[in-house]
């Protein structure tokens, strides 16, 4: 990881964050808490339950008719009110964000290696066959098989689960110091989703990145993270080490999650040491 002036304290600090609609209705409520360097956070709930409302206010993506009041402070950075320059400046750098549906993140009508290449190009300032070099080596190390077909293709010519390595890619590119995945793999078939699982635990680990990984499914969450916070209803129920929470959870709701998470013994047998 290239070493930044970043301030001391977390590197993402969130404290009171609050999202609500135009029309009055409050979604995200009064959200506090701290991911720091190198750490992994998973943002746990059920669908609803406010978690990509989070993801998204935490860069500045909220869609229109909504606002979000507290603070943000991503590497030092103030993202709640922040214009539009000082947000683009931050994407990508300090964060970057792999979203469920990769195709959400991909142009389509771009080849997979042109779209490796602009965060590269910007990070790297490599140029022509340098660039190309490099973008063939990001292929390679989401573990894409044919990286030369791959960079050549539409988006609509490859996999579901390969398109998700391409979007990891894309996001690995600006080697940021958050790396925030929403429900990665829950479009991707299980045997996939398990490769793509120890893909990021691999690649994030090897780049000391901090994660924040969103899930509706705790047995994913307790394979990835280290610590983990509860959301219902927008509102923050429980937070601990994952392995607290799922040994002895303390909220009701977080008992009831536990209890349905299917799955769950083997995900903790898998878990690798951290
Ligand atoms: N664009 C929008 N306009 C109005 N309400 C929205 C919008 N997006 C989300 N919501 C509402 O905000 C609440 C939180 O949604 P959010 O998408 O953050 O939940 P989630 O936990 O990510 O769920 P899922 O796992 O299904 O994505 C839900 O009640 C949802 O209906």
């Amino acid at each position: 990881m290239t070493p930044r002036d970043t301030p001391p304290g977390p590197l993402l600090d969130v404290r009171g964050l609050t999202v609500r609609t135009d029309d009055g209705r409050t979604l995200v409520d009064d959200l506090s808490f701290t991911v720091g360097g190198g750490e992994r956070l998973g943002l746990i709930g059920e669908s609803g339950s406010g978690k990509s409302l989070t993801t998204l206010a935490l860069l500045g993506l909220l869609p229109d008719g909504m606002t979000a009041t507290g603070s943000v402070e991503l590497a030092g950075t103030q993202i709640v009110g922040a214009p539009e320059k000082r947000l683009t400046a931050v994407r990508g750098r300090d964060a970057a964000v792999v979203f469920q549906e990769p195709l959400t993140a991909l142009d389509p009508l771009m080849r997979m290696g042109r779209q490796i290449a602009e965060p590269l190009a910007r990070r790297t300032g490599l140029k022509g066959r340098d660039l190309r070099t490099a973008v063939t080596d990001a292929l390679v190390r989401v573990r894409l098989p044919e990286p030369d077909r791959i960079a050549h293709a539409f988006p609509h010519e490859i996999s579901g689960g390969q398109r998700q390595r391409v979007a990891l890619a894309m996001a690995l590119a600006c080697e940021p110091s958050l790396l925030i995945a929403d429900e990665p793999t829950t479009a991707l078939d299980v045997s996939v989703q398990a490769e793509m699982l120890d893909l990021l635990d691999t690649l994030v680990r090897e780049r000391e990145m901090a994660v924040l990984f969103v899930s509706h499914d705790l047995a994913v969450v307790a394979k990835v993270t280290d610590r983990v916070l509860v959301l219902k209803d927008g509102r923050a129920v429980e937070e601990g080490p994952v392995l607290d929470v799922v040994t002895a959870p303390k909220a009701g709701y977080t008992r009831a999650l536990v209890a349905g998470a299917r799955k769950l013994e083997s995900a903790l047998d898998l878990r690798s040491p951290r």
